[in-house]
């Protein structure tokens, strides 16, 4: 029997594994093709069944190849369940080959209607299936298909999407030219990477996953490329009862440059909230007094030299350093400080800029940056980064060293010879001024508390996210990133 879920296992493939997969299963274990079929069509029907109960008139819009044949599976089952369904054909039936044009000989034969090209009237269905194109998806999509995702995107109705939504890079999450944006996805197999990052989110909506029966030895036969992050775990121990403020680390949170006050006093009150012991800004000296006035139990220091800072780095766990810095000479001999310190350290915003134009191998840090940050961090453009995040992520770690959290829908966290981690948490809310100081001062705060940087990154990240999802329940427009802050206590605490 095969299962339908949305409980997503955690192992991310790219569309070539999951295809060996698939020929692993046909090819090794005797299960034919046409069998998987079958069962990825009836998932799909499902599926469809189950988002729009009252559906009553589909439209299934097939490409030419397999993922077309699912989509002949799935007009034919609706036809058997009393749903009228049409199929409109991309390629001419008379070119299908193999299942595929079994599938739709099988649904000609249930009296199944097909039709060459596209509906005329969007209005005279409920559902639209997208079963154009699915993992072989490999040049950019024009023509007819752009023309049919462009019918797809027009369509006010329900979009299920077969596999991928169509014109999505299963690998990258990237979009080919053109992409359906679905409301639901179901996915075969294998879970495929490019679902849960860059444009993933958007194209896919709600993710299905069906493992259409296949034994656990076809799942085993590929080892997945990356991890994905559903739910926020608490990593760091419960306290003991004589604990004190000198077990859970002092955080340096190193910026703040005229006008730019906010970004510490976010990254230092965030450290604080998960749960460091004692958190310390260096900022500009004229500044530094007025700082902490709302919330005094962050210490302030005005430092304007690197010898001033060495103090307060001598007292540090962690230093974090970029938030509201600058990239002025102030703001480079205060980064070579907290470099040379030798501890561990999160950078971020201006802090990468600087390393950016002078670049540092290091192990000791996290590095956070947004596509933009990614950019400059590689000499390429923020459009570049988006068309391969995982190539990105792997390329900065590889020429900065330590753990790169690489923010942005599907934020992508990974360090040299680690396993990807795809967070599947968060929301538009997030895209916000100080977002980012919140993350760079949670991550600060749970390195203080002695988590390894890749736990901490981990934990962090789906931490972050988690807060501000539950923050956005009170509305993602509007939200602010001091929102965050009750919701990261409750969650370090949960
Ligand atoms: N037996 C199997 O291998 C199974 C495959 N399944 C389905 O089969 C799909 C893969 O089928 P296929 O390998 O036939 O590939 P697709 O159906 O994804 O693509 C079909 C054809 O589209 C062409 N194409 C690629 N990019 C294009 C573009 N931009 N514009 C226009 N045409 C383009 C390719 O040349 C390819 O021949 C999966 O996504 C899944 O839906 C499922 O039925 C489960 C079992
Ligand atoms: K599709």
């Amino acid at each position: 029997m095969t299962i339908v879920t949305q409980d997503l296992p955690e192992a991310l493939y790219r569309a070539a594994q999951v295809r060996a997969m698939d020929r692993y299963a046909i090819d090794t274990l005797g299960i034919p093709g046409w069998v998987l079929m079958q069962r990825a069509g009836a998932a799909a029907f499902q599926v469809l069944c189950q988002h729009w109960p009252e559906a009553r008139r589909i439209a299934v819009l097939c490409g030419g190849g397999n993922n077309g044949g699912d989509g002949y599976v799935v007009a034919r089952q609706a036809l058997d369940h009393g749903i009228e369904a049409t199929v409109f054909a991309l390629s001419p039936p008379d070119g299908l080959q193999g299942d595929a044009r079994r599938a739709f000989e099988a649904y000609r034969e249930a009296g199944g209607r097909v039709e060459a090209g596209l509906p005329a009237e969007r209005e005279d269905f409920d559902v639209a299936v997208d079963a154009l194109l699915g993992t072989g998806l490999d040049r950019e999509v024009g023509g007819r298909y752009a023309d049919a995702i462009g019918w797809l995107q027009a369509f006010a109705g329900g979009v299920l999407a077969v596999d991928v939504p169509s014109g999505l890079n299963a690998d990258s999450g990237a979009v080919m030219g053109c992409a359906v944006r679905a409301d639901a996805t179901v996915t075969f197999i294998g879970l495929k990477c490019g679902l849960f990052t860059g444009e993933g989110p958007a194209c896919s909506g709600a993710v299905w996953y069906a493992d259409l029966a296949v034994p656990q030895a076809v799942l085993e036969s590929q080892p997945p490329t990356a991890q994905l992050w559903r739910r926020y775990r608490n990593l760091l121990p419960p306290r003991r009862a004589t604990a004190h403020k000198g077990h859970f680390g002092h955080v340096l949170v190193v910026g703040g440059d005229a006008g730019f006050t906010g970004a510490v006093r976010m990254a230092a009150e965030a450290a604080a909230r998960v749960g460091a012991g004692l958190v310390t800004v260096a900022t500009r000296a004229s500044h530094a007094a007025y700082l902490n006035v709302n919330r005094p139990e962050i210490m302030c220091h005005g430092v304007e030299t690197p010898t001033e800072l060495q103090t307060l780095l001598g007292r540090a766990t962690v230093v974090a350093v970029g938030p509201g810095l600058g990239q002025s000479g102030w703001a480079r001999s205060l980064l070579q400080a907290c470099c040379d310190s030798g501890l561990p350290m999160i950078a971020d915003a201006d802090a990468l800029n600087l390393l950016a134009q002078n670049p540092k191998l290091r192990e000791n840090w996290i590095l956070t940056p947004h596509p933009g940050e990614a950019a400059r961090l590689l000499g390429t453009t923020a459009a570049e980064i988006q068309q391969d995040r995982f190539a990105a992520l792997a390329a900065i770690t590889a020429k900065y060293g330590g753990i790169c959290v690489l923010k942005g829908a599907g934020t992508l966290v990974g360090g040299d010879g680690q396993l990807a981690g795809v967070c599947a948490l968060g929301n538009p809310g997030m895209a916000s001024g100080g977002m980012g100081d919140v993350l760079t001062g949670t991550l600060a705060g749970l390195v203080a508390q002695k988590l390894p940087l890749l736990q901490a990154a981990r934990m962090g990240v789906c931490l972050h996210a988690a807060a501000a999802d539950a923050a956005a329940e009170e509305g993602q427009r509007g939200m602010l990133a001091g929102d965050l802050m009750p919701w990261l206590r409750r969650l370090v605490n949960a």
